[in-house]
């Protein structure tokens, strides 16, 4: 079974700390949940993982390979996808050659379409065209047809109406159902919690919760005490 590991780690921005010491497991079956409010970091987190930007010191372990000195293109052949923040279609490709974008000549387009099979009537629609929901589909298809081991997801909700995101919330489950190790960064606590294994809620750049999902969800008033550390003692 996948293990991600992250250890120690500290990333800078612009020279300042922004992560500052984070440790975090997540298995494969299992979906992390990491929480936290505006500008804590989460962002900054995913990013340093999938190695768009540098880490100052640390380590990302994939089943045993260590990650934080690869490239990205490294890191996603040893088998992390990220699904980037703000749903970056390609607007004059059709939603097929969008999913095929990043396909290996040994991969194929099925497990994207099981995944989401309402994309299969979209496939010659210009992803310009599609609904948000839809594009955004296109974009989490897209990261696993490669058959990654661990998928970090930031922020998909955002600007998506509840049904849409309860729709993309069960496609999540699915993939951690299916053996994939899936962090999920989401604003909408609830919902994230109700699908998560594990949760973390990050606060400028450092952990102040590690624990079950379940426990979190049961106990609002935690969660917003977390969120907003000793301005809310
Ligand atoms: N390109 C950048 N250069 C310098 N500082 C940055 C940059 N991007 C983000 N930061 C700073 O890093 C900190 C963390 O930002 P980050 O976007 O990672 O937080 P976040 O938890 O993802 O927030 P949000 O929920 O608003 O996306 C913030 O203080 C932010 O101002």
């Amino acid at each position: 079974m996948t293990t991600f590991s992250i250890g120690a780690l500290q990333v800078d921005r612009s020279g300042i700390p922004v992560i500052r010491g984070v440790d975090l497991e997540a298995k494969g079956g299992e979906i992390s949940v990491l929480l936290g409010s505006n500008g804590a970091g989460k962002t900054t987190f995913l990013e340093s993982l999938s190695g768009i930007i540098p880490v100052r010191s640390g380590f990302i372990n994939l089943d045993g390979v260590e990650l934080a000195k690869l490239r990205p293109g490294a890191r996603a052949k040893t088998g992390l996808s990220h699904v980037e923040q703000g749903r970056t279609v390609f607007p004059a490709m059709t939603t097929e050659e969008n999913l095929k974008v990043a396909l290996h000549p040994d991969a194929d387009l099925k497990e994207a379409y099981d995944l989401f099979p309402e994309l299969l009537q979209r496939r010659n629609v210009e992803a310009g065209m599609l609904s948000g929901g839809e594009q955004q589909m296109v974009v989490i298809a897209r990261s696993i047809v490669n058959r990654p081991r661990v998928i970090l997801i930031d922020e998909m909700s955002s600007g998506l109406a509840p049904v849409i995101v309860s729709r993309l919330m069960r496609a999540v489950r699915q993939l951690a159902d299916d053996g994939i190790a899936v962090v999920l960064v989401e604003q909408f606590a609830a919902l994230a919690l109700a699908i998560g294994n594990r949760a973390y809620v990050l606060r400028r750049g450092q952990i102040v919760y590690d624990g079950d999902c379940a426990a979190l969800a049961r106990d609002p008033a935690h969660l917003h005490r977390l969120y907003l550390g000793d301005a809310a003692a």
